[in-house]
């Protein structure tokens, strides 16, 4: 079984779990209680200079074990937010990443920003349960959904005044991404069937994504160099994890990352 398979596996455990709690009819209406979404499409298009960053508020990975204890993922939002972040994204799956709904909760009391969801979408209910609280953007995988499944995701998500992050890692899964109508597509070089880190595989897929589409480079940053790289390869955004939590001052690196390539790209 893949890495991916067998997260999913935990994730649809985890899942039925919280429907039992809290049953589908009743996360409906808390998410048509909602305050309204914020535009995250239009945040990570809208930066003219330099590249737009969706930082990462990650505990643990499946490839690097414990990455920060994160005490306070609210605290960590709002130096992303000052530091000039575009997004914040709040890594919500349990078990590989240590990641919760409560850290979604409070990072979106925490900051005005718009907020990714970020998880193993594989059922409806994920969507509006981010929705109802308070997300407005979710991660869509396009390894782990069938077509009919990911068009009819990203269509109550937008239903729901939301933007799908359509996450690719082939050449066959960008044009999967781009026949749904998928307008953020990310490219993540890391393979989550093996883990496996390949930065080469940014710029070819890069290249295969429509120009309205905005174009996310996902995992692998470590310094400015790569942030660089990744904006003259075709990103728009990119999304920064591991770099930001373990660095003793996310707030700078966050600034830094947001200016770098600024005059790279064209
Ligand atoms: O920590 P990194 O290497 O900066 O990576 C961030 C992000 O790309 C990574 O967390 C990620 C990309 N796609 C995912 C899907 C699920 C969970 C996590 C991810």
């Amino acid at each position: 079984m893949s890495v991916l398979d067998d997260i999913i596996l935990g994730v649809r455990e985890d899942l039925d779990a919280r429907k039992i709690l809290l049953p589908l009819e009743e996360v409906r209406i808390l998410a048509e209680q909602a305050p309204a979404p914020r535009n995250a499409y239009a945040a990570l298009a809208a930066q003219a200079e330099g590249v737009s960053v969706i930082a990462e508020v990650k505990r643990k990975s499946p490839s690097k074990g414990e990455l920060s204890a994160i005490q306070d993922p609210a605290e960590l939002a709002a130096a992303y937010e000052r530091g000039g972040a575009s997004v914040i994204s709040v890594l919500t799956e349990e078990r590989r990443f240590g990641g919760s709904l409560a850290d979604l909760d409070a990072v979106r009391a925490a900051v005005n920003l718009p907020i990714l969801r970020k998880d193993f979408t594989v059922d409806e209910y994920q969507i509006w349960e981010a929705r109802a609280h308070g997300a407005d953007l979710i991660l869509l995988i396009v390894a782990a959904l069938d077509d009919a499944t990911l068009a009819s995701f990203l269509e109550l998500t937008e239903e729901l005044g939301m933007h799908a992050l359509v996450e690719t890692h082939t050449a066959e899964e960008v044009q999967r991404a781009v026949a749904v109508g998928a307008r953020i597509i990310g490219v993540n070089v890391r393979n989550l069937k093996t883990l496996d880190i390949d930065r080469s595989v940014f710029p070819v897929l890069a290249g295969l994504i429509p120009s309205g589409a905005v174009v996310v480079a996902e995992s692998g940053v470590r310094d400015i160099s790569d942030v660089e790289s990744y904006v003259a390869q075709g990103a728009r955004a990119v999304l920064v994890g591991e770099a930001l939590v373990s660095h003793s001052n996310p707030e700078a690196t966050v600034g830094e990352f947001t200016r770098a390539g600024a005059a790279l790209r064209h």
